[in-house]
């Protein structure tokens, strides 16, 4: 028999107990038994669903005296008491499983050397992006393939407001409620809307990528607080979409990147990438350029990844990463839109001149103009400004109001 602990009983942690006791195949795929006997959670108060056989406590003391964990799932989140309780579990050689990726962004480095010292698991397969198999994929079937660059819609919060917002012209507030109702948000929701959980991803990316854990400072962060609705419909006036997007790329002396929003052009595969479904590319010399798309948060995907991940666990016997990367041989965008209130149009004007940027087209909007600038430099501008990816030539042709100022585009 396996004896399986549970941590957390919210979204996740009743989906990771729903799928273990609905699914027959996942014990004749171990060739045993699954039981889940004990739950931690935190508070005392709340009503829970009663299952027979099993001791739902809100003890540690209880908890972790249990002596026959064969592996413990955590679905709490936060740094503490998470990091303790699964040291003390991998301490002891018990594997542990997470969907914690704050955890895992932060004390991935400690916890994984961890289990290697105690020779058990730590993984962390629905931590990214959900329910697609990302992790498990760069340490099983892509073990050795060189990355160069990773990229690609990782919060699915996000994706889903914006795309309710843009698509369906709801509110921000409606549709944020929406996203925590359907179980998609963060406990505290700042840390999708401000890019805490997309930099938390890509941090964990990287290091399957690049081999080592980023530093805090390696990869920037911002989230879609600072996106006016003008901006949207600027981007819109040419064809592009606006996406919060994680990525992380080897520019040959080290590893940069972030997360930001950006513009996707039609001719970005993840341009259609829509609602609460994330997208990932990964981009190397062998591989070109693969894609993977799926329910980037929600309780079935999320706990379909944490049980593949135990079976992930069983049946490799070798689960770790080859150190392979070679560098980015471009830019992976070459400009950029910017948007500029209509107080600070000649102020931007100045700036083009005095900088010899190259303004290839604009569009004007009531609120301000959009002017999408070349970016050779890869330099931030003195104005909002989001990078464009894919091929801006194929962009929808806006009326230029400037062409006399800027030269024919
Ligand atoms: N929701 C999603 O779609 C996804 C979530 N994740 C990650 O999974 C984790 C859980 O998320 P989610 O299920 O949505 O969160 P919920 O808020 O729905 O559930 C959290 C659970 O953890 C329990 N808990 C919280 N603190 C403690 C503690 N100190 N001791 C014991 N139990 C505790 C809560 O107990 P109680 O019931 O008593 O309140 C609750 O059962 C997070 O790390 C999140 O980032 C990852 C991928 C997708
Ligand atoms: N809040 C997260 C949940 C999954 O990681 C998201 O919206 O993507």
């Amino acid at each position: 028999m396996i004896n399986v602990g549970l941590i957390g009983y919210g979204t996740v942690g009743k989906g990771v107990y729903e799928r273990i006791v609905q699914t027959k195949e996942l014990e004749a795929l171990l060739g045993d038994s699954v039981v889940i006997k004990t739950i931690l959670v935190k508070d005392r108060q709340k009503t829970r669903a009663n299952h027979e056989e099993v001791v739902v406590t809100t003890e540690w003391d209880e908890f972790s005296q249990v002596a026959d964990f064969d592996v413990i799932f955590e679905a709490i989140g936060g740094i503490e008491p998470a990091f303790s309780y699964t040291s003390f579990f991998l301490e002891k050689g018990i594997p542990v499983i997470t969907a914690n990726k704050k955890l895992v962004a932060e004390k991935g480095h400690v916890l994984e050397s961890l289990a290697k010292l105690n020779q058990t698991y730590y993984g962390y397969e629905a931590a990214v992006a959900g329910g697609i198999p990302i992790i498990n994929s760069l340490k099983g079937v892509l073990a050795s393939t060189s990355i160069s660059r990773i990229s690609g819609i990782l919060n699915g919060t996000t994706n889903y407001i914006l795309t309710e917002m843009i698509d369906y012209n709801r509110s921000f507030a409606d549709v944020l409620l929406e996203a925590q109702q359907l179980g998609y948000a963060e406990t505290d929701p700042t840390d999708d809307l401000d890019g805490y959980d997309a930099w938390y991803k890509i941090r964990i990316l990287s290091r399957l990528c690049f081999g080592k854990w980023p530093k805090e400072d390696d990869l920037k962060r911002e989230g879609i607080s600072r996106v006016e609705d003008w901006h949207v419909e600027l981007g819109e006036k040419f064809g592009f979409k606006l996406k919060l997007i994680g990525e992380a790329w080897n520019s040959g002396t080290e590893v940069i990147g972030g997360v930001a929003p950006a513009f996707l052009t039609s001719t970005e595969p993840l341009v259609n990438v829509r609602g609460v479904t994330n997208g990932i590319s990964i981009e190397g010399a062998a591989i070109d350029q693969l894609l993977f798309i799926g329910p980037g948060a929600g309780k079935e995907a999320t706990a379909n990844s944490m049980v593949e991940d135990f079976l992930f666990y069983k049946r490799s016997k070798q689960y770790e990463r080859a150190t392979v990367t070679k560098a980015v041989e471009h830019n992976p965008y070459s400009h950029v839109l910017v948007c500029i209130p209509h107080a600070e149009r000649e102020q931007a004007l100045q700036w083009v001149k005095k900088t010899g940027r190259h303004v290839i087209d604009t569009f004007a909007h009531h609120e301000g103009e959009g002017w999408i600038i070349s970016d050779d430099f890869q330099e931030t501008t003195p104005f909002i400004q989001y990078p464009i990816y894919g091929d801006v030539s194929l962009r929808k042709r806006a009326k230029s109001l400037h062409s006399a100022q800027f030269g024919s585009f």
